[in-house]
């Protein structure tokens, strides 16, 4: 049965381009090197050409407006007028204003900057107070339709939905609440649908996935209330509102109740989204839009299977189109680029590309039957299963996964390393420069041979382990110049695991992530960082730390197997890293960090799921750090997040030393520790490092009192929020001669 949507559509499109090419553009104008119409010639061929793709591939609707410069939640706050006065008030040219407001000027900080729901994406946060002046400024969604409609492709604009707008932002004012703005935002919305209206739009695209977590009642009828409005628009494209990363739950029948003409639903992580669709009995004429291709993971889809799904929905709903189950940002761009890979996972495998070819076949299929359809591939290859791990993981005992009482841990531990109160230290790494960034691609390129470059890694540990002697600091790093990114370094050294050459996803602005994908049973063939560990501890007398990254955060940073649960593959990278802790502490390194900065984020957002989770990803880490001995100090890291959610799990790690970013926060996270009983050791991070600012000595020894009124000194250690790999060095030399002082002065 036709429909007026059509039968294929996907949500959204990565935008950096198959090469990056959007970050060299943006990044070129940021250094002044193009102007902003070279930067605009880039971003318009870009669009173009992924519009002309979809176009060519089939799909029979198409989105615009997913292009951003930036971030799509920055350009609907600009959409809706949001700016912040203080960059307004900058008096800079409208590109240059959204560049401010995204990273920040000399005189203002940007907006915050926040995981976009359970993804390594992250969005900036827009301000919202109760004299926020909301303007319509569809400018952008307009001039973008404007350019697919010349190349005769229409389009369909997307925009955030007001209701998840405001749900993700944050107050402007102390005390208010943005969602209180909806009826006022809501206003601003229908102007701008009035004007897409006029200038020929039939259908935009309003994107809530704020109703796939957990809502108050009140929430869901603001939601209603909201759509009923708008669908009640005369002047007004098709509305089609867009749910993913989970189920609508209640906001289901709210959706459904209003005259809405399409709603998209995730049936790839909303796995009770077919039985509450059936329980709600979506009214003739709405087109239901099935989420059938996972738009967050690499894998081919079994397409016979989707297109059952698919039937499933057509036989509730009378009218079904096929989509991504997200916007294909989460994905690399085209896996045909991957000639390196493995002849039998890259044919499993599908990039955004391959995705708009599995959402046309489905689409085809819906109207035509599924005899075209392929069959599914073979289960995976014998050769990717290894029954060594298998068999170790078969005979895991509770006592695995348990140290020693933390009271013997600390007296071992401090007969050994003998630290003063109050010791200092940092989160790993030391600045990235474009010298190592360069002295790597050679490397891999060929052309700088394995001896040169490890002579070259030695020199640069080094000198980042003079420099920390100079400052003064108490445990030293050995700064991680040879990782080209904290998980991707693992990937690479793990078996199971396979590296993309040219498998880039934007994680925020301009910066990218070349995730690894899990695809078999996880091995580690040799030690992956002992090596660079003792050599960086055989050139000083105070402790190095040995640098992991914990095994939620490889799992949440890579694209991960389907076919077992995501808890056994957790315990088999678990496996491998405590090989590695063994291995370091009989190297000598007597203290081990491991990092979980993304154990938030795999938090699932419905609460009922939640403990289920905890206790997997509780039970991994604990397994990768409890093969030591009591005299081994384990640290972990967390950061990029608020904890309040996760402050049990973060006590269940038994670690004796977490750092965790705090000082934006004001210190708040002692407090949530303090109340829970948290009573090991902690190092709130005393220095925002997502700046190249250098904080004053006040504010480092302001920042230490209030940990010391929260935390006993004798469990207080000193550090900045998070790694230094982002910043230049002079930066890092004078903010950490500052902390090394600042700990001196509140020590004494
Ligand atoms: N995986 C992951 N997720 C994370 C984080 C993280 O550290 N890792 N941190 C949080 C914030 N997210 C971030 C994501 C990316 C970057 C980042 O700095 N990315 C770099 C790339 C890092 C990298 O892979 N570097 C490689 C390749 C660098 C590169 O582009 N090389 C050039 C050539 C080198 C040159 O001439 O400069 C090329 O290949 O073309 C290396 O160092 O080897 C970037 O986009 O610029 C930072 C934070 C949350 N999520
Ligand atoms: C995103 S957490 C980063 C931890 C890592 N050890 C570093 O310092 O870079
Ligand atoms: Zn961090």
């Amino acid at each position: 049965m036709s429909n007026p949507f059509g039968q294929s559509t996907v949500l959204g499109y990565p935008r950096i381009g198959p090469n990056r090419e959007l970050k060299q553009a943006v990044e070129a104008y940021w250094a002044g090197s193009i102007d902003a119409d070279a930067l605009e010639r880039t971003g318009a061929s870009l669009r173009a050409d992924v519009w002309q793709a979809l176009a060519a591939a089939g799909l029979d609707s198409i989105p615009s407006n997913t292009f951003s410069y930036y971030d799509h939640m920055l350009d609907t706050a600009v959409a809706v007028g949001a700016i912040p006065e203080r960059f307004r008030r900058l008096g800079l040219s409208d590109l240059d204003t959204y560049f401010a407001m995204a990273r920040g000027v000399d005189a203002e900080p940007a907006l915050e900057l926040t995981k976009w729901f359970a993804t390594n994406y992250h969005y900036l946060v827009p301000e919202i107070g109760p004299e926020t002046v909301f303007t319509p400024d569809p400018a952008k969604a307009l001039r973008e339709y404007a350019e697919a409609a010349a190349l005769e492709i229409p389009t369909r604009p997307a925009l955030i939905g007001p209701a998840t707008f405001l749900l993700l932002a944050k107050p402007a004012v102390p005390g208010s609440n943005p969602f209180d703005r909806l009826d006022d935002l809501v206003e601003v919305y229908a102007e701008i649908l009035a004007a897409l209206a006029d200038a020929g739009v039939a259908w935009v695209q309003l994107d809530e996935p704020g109703y796939v977590a957990d809502r108050s009642a009140a929430e869901i009828v603001a939601l209603h209330r909201a759509y009923t409005r708008l669908a009640g628009l005369s002047r007004r494209p098709k509305i089609f509102v867009a749910t993913y990363f989970g189920q609508l739950d209640d906001a289901l029948p709210a959706l459904l109740d209003t005259s809405i003409e399409a709603l998209g639903l995730d049936l790839i992580a909303g796995r009770a989204t077919v039985d509450q669709l059936a329980a709600a009995a979506p009214r003739p004429g709405t087109t239901i839009v099935a989420g059938l291709v996972d738009g967050h993971n690499v894998w081919r889809t079994d397409l016979r299977a989707a297109a059952a799904t698919a039937a499933t929905v057509a036989a509730i709903a009378d009218q079904v189109a096929v989509s991504t189950s997200c916007s294909l940002l989460h994905v690399p761009v085209d896996v045909s680029a991957e000639q390196g890979l493995d002849p039998q996972l890259r044919e499993r495998l599908a990039f955004a590309r391959q995705k708009v070819d599995e959402v046309v076949q489905l689409g085809q299929a819906l109207a035509e039957g599924v005899g075209q359809l392929p069959a599914p591939l073979p289960p995976s290859p014998e050769q990717w299963r290894n029954d060594g791990v298998r068999a170790r993981l078969a005979t895991l005992q509770p006592a695995d996964r348990q140290r020693g009482a933390y009271a013997d841990r600390a007296a071992a531990q401090q007969a050994r390393l003998q630290l003063p109160p109050l010791p200092t230290t940092t989160i790993g790494s030391f600045p990235q420069t474009p010298e190592l960034r360069k002295a790597r691609a050679a490397h891999r390129a060929g052309k700088l041979d394995d001896a040169s470059y490890a002579e070259r890694m030695r020199a640069e540990i080094e000198q980042v382990i003079r420099l920390q002697e100079r400052l003064g600091l108490d445990v030293l790093v050995h700064g991680e110049p040879e990782r080209n990114d904290m998980v991707q370094y693992f990937g690479e050294q793990l078996a199971g695991f396979a590296a993309t050459e040219h498998g880039w996803v934007q994680s925020y602005g301009s910066r990218c992530v070349r995730p690894p994908i899990i695809y078999g049973d996880v091995a580690r063939p040799a030690p992956m960082t002992v090596e660079w560990s003792s050599f960086a501890q055989s050139l000083t007398d105070r402790p190095v730390k040995g640098m992991l990254t914990g095994p939620v955060t490889i799992l949440a940073w890579s694209f991960v197997r389907t076919d077992q649960p995501l808890a056994e593959t957790a315990d088999q990278v678990a496996l491998a890293l405590r090989d590695e802790c063994r291995d370091l502490a009989a190297a000598g390194i007597t203290v081990i960090q491991v990092d979980e900065p993304a154990l938030r984020e795999l938090l699932p957002l419905r609460r009922s799921s939640q403990p289920a989770y905890v206790d997997w990803a509780v039970s991994a880490f604990r397994l990768a750090t409890s093969g030591v001995d009591d005299s081994a100090q384990i640290h972990t890291h967390l950061c990029y997040s608020e904890f309040g959610e996760v402050i049990h799990a973060i006590d269940a790690l038994d670690a004796d030393v977490t750092s965790i970013e705090a000082s934006r926060s004001k210190m708040e996270v002692l407090d949530d520790l303090a109340a829970i009983g948290y009573a090991r050791g902690v190092g709130p991070g005393v220095w925002d490092i997502h700046s190249p600012r250098v904080p004053p000595q006040q504010e480092f020894e302001a920042a230490l009192r209030l940990a010391v009124a929260a935390v006993p000194a004798s469990r207080l250690w000193v550090n900045p929020d998070c790694g230094l790999k982002t910043r230049r060095y002079p930066e890092v030399e004078a903010s950490l001669r500052r902390l090394t002082a600042a700990a001196a002065a509140v020590r004494s």
